[in-house]
C-alpha cells in the first residue's frame, strides 16, 4: 500500500494516532454498526442489503484512508455501493448519530470525532439519492 505524502484539508496529522491508530478505527467502526443495528430506521436497509463484516472491514480501510493514513481501499465507489439504495437525507443522519454515539463509546475526542464527520461529509451527494 501507498503511503500518504499529502497533508489532507481539515485533518491534522494526529487525527489517526488520536483514533487510536487502526485498531482504534476498527474498534470504532464495530460500534459504528453496533449502533446501526439498534436503530430502526436504518437497521432494515442494513439487514436486508449489507454484509456487517465485509462493511466493517471495508469502512476501517476507507476511515484509515481519510484521517491521513496509507490507502488501501478495496471497495466500490461510494456512488456505486450506495446508489440502488435510495438513501434519504434523514436515513444519511442517523447513520450520522450511529458514527458519533461510537465515538463515545470509545472515548474519542469530540474534536476528532469530528474530523472524521468532516472527511466524510464530501461523501454526502453519493449517498443520498432520495
Ligand atoms: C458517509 C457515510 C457512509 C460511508 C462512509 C459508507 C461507507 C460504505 C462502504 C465502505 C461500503 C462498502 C462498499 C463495498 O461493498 O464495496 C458501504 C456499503 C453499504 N452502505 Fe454505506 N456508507 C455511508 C452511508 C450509508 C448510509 C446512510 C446507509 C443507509 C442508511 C448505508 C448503507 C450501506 C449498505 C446497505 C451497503 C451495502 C451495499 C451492498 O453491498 O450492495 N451507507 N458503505
Amino acid at each position: 500500500a501507498e503511503e500518504k505524502t499529502q497533508p489532507i484539508l481539515g485533518i491534522t496529522s494526529s487525527a489517526l494516532e488520536e483514533f487510536g491508530g487502526r485498531e482504534g478505527v476498527r474498534a470504532w467502526v464495530e460500534s459504528l454498526f453496533y449502533y446501526i443495528m439498534l436503530d430502526n430506521r436504518i437497521a432494515p436497509i442494513f439487514r436486508e442489503f449489507g454484509n456487517v463484516e465485509r462493511q466493517t472491514f471495508l469502512n476501517t480501510q476507507l476511515e484509515i484512508m481519510v484521517l491521513g493514513g496509507p490507502n488501501e481501499y478495496q471497495g466500490a465507489s461510494m456512488s456505486a455501493a450506495h446508489a440502488d439504495l435510495g438513501i434519504t437525507m434523514a436515513q444519511f443522519n442517523a447513520v450520522v448519530e450511529a458514527a458519533y454515539n461510537a465515538c463515545e463509546r470509545n472515548v474519542i475526542k469530540y474534536h476528532t470525532c469530528n474530523q472524521l464527520i468532516n472527511a466524510l461529509a464530501p461523501f454526502t451527494a453519493d449517498i443520498v439519492t432520495r
